[in-house]
C-alpha cells in the first residue's frame, strides 16, 4: 500500500477509434479499498478504460494517475495486476510454467503455488494452458493476475464463460483478496455482478459516466420495467397527460409505458381505464434501461 490519496484517479480522459468516442471525458478517483464495478452494455467503453487505467493504450486527452504514478511505473512495480478479456495463452505450457514465467517477470511476485492457491486452481498447475474450458482458463486469467500480488486488480469481465458453481468460487477468492484492504475495479455488463459485489459502481454509457454511486443507488436508476397494455379506445393525449411523454409509446389501442415504478404506472392506468387488458410488465434489460435514462425517464 502507498500513501496516495487515490488508488486511481482519471481526469478529463478521452479515447477515440476513427469517428467513434470510446472514452468520452471521463473523471473518476477510486480510493484505496474500494470495489468499483463499471457497469454498462456493450460497447460502453468499459474495455477501453481497463486498457487506459492499465497503459496498454494511451488516451487522446486527460490523465491516469495509478497510485499517484503512471499507469507504466505502477504496473511495473507491481502495483497493478490485470485480468483482460483476451490474454493469450501459451500453447505447450503448463498453467504452472506460465505462471512462473509470470512470476520472473515481476519484482515482488507470489510465489506460483500461493498465486494458484489463491485462485482455487491448485489442482490445473500441471494442465496444459490451451486445453483447458474457457471457465477454468478465466480463473488462470485470474491466477495470473494475482501473480504480482497487487495492490489494485483490474479485471474485465472477469466471468464470462464461467458457470455458476465457477462464478460463485470467483467471487470467493476476491473476497479473500479484498479483505486485505486491495482496490478492485471490474467492467461487467450484469447488473446483479455488480451489486453483488461492488460497494460503488459506476455506470458508463457511450464512454460517459452516467451515474456513480452505491449498487442500491445505481438499481434504483436502472432497474426500468416496461408496462404494455391494450386499452379500447385509447385516447393518447390522455396517456400523455397521465404518463408524460418519454418512454411513452401509443400505437393504436396499445400502449407502452418504461418505468422505474410500474405499481404506480399501473394503479393509475387501471384507475383511469378500466377496461385495459392484456396488461404485461417485463423487466428491461440494461440497454433498455440506458436508453431510459438518456432519454430522461428513469431519473
Ligand atoms: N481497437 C478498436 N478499434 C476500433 N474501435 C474500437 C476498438 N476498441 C473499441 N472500439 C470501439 O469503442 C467503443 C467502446 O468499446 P469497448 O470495448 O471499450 O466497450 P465495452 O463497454 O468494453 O464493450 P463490451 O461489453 O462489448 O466489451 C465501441 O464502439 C467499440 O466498437
Amino acid at each position: 500500500m502507498t500513501d496516495t490519496p487515490h488508488a486511481v484517479r482519471l481526469a478529463g480522459l478521452r479515447k477515440s477509434y476513427g469517428s467513434t468516442r470510446a472514452v468520452d471525458g471521463v473523471d473518476l478517483e477510486v480510493a484505496p479499498g474500494e470495489i468499483v464495478a463499471l457497469l454498462g452494455p456493450n460497447g460502453a467503453g468499459k474495455s477501453t478504460l481497463a486498457d487506459l487505467i492499465l497503459g496498454l493504450s494511451r488516451p487522446d486527452a486527460g490523465t491516469v494517475a495509478v497510485f499517484g504514478r503512471t499507469p507504466r511505473e505502477a504496473v511495473d512495480a507491481g502495483l497493478a495486476g490485470a485480468m483482460l478479456q483476451d490474454g493469450a495463452m501459451l500453447a505447450d505450457a503448463t498453467v504452472g510454467e506460465l505462471a512462473a514465467l509470470f512470476a520472473a517477470v515481476h519484482r515482488h511476485p507470489l510465489p506460483v503455488a500461493e498465486a494458484l492457491d489463491r485462485a482455487g486452481i491448485a489442482d490445473l498447475a500441471r494442465r496444459r494452458a490451451t486445453d483447458l474450458s474457457g471457465g477454468q482458463t478465466q480463473r488462470v486469467r485470474f491466477a495470473l493476475a494475482l501473480v504480482p500480488d497487487p495492490d489494485l486488480l483490474v479485471l474485465d469481465e472477469p466471468t464470462v464463460a464461467m458457470d455458476v458453481a465457477a462464478r460463485r468460487e470467483f467471487w470467493a477468492a476476491m473476497r479473500r483478496f479484498v479483505a486485505a484492504g486491495r482496490t478492485v475495479l471490474f467492467a461487467t455488463h450484469q447488473l446483479d455482478e455488480a451489486d453483488g459485489f461492488a460497494d460503488r459502481v459506476v455506470l458508463l454509457h457511450d464512454g460517459r459516466v452516467v451515474a456513480d454511486g452505491t449498487p442500491r443507488h445505481v438499481k434504483s436508476v436502472v432497474a426500468v420495467r416496461t408496462v404494455r397494455a391494450t386499452v379500447p379506445d385509447l385516447d393518447a393525449a390522455a396517456v400523455h397527460a397521465l404518463f408524460g411523454a418519454d418512454g411513452v409509446t401509443v400505437d393504436g389501442e396499445g400502449v407502452r409505458i418504461s418505468t422505474t415504478d410500474a405499481d404506480t404506472v399501473l394503479r393509475t392506468l387501471l384507475e383511469h381505464s378500466p377496461r385495459a387488458r392484456d396488461i404485461e410488465v417485463t423487466g428491461a434489460g440494461l440497454e433498455e434501461a440506458f436508453l431510459s435514462i438518456t432519454e430522461g425517464t428513469a431519473r
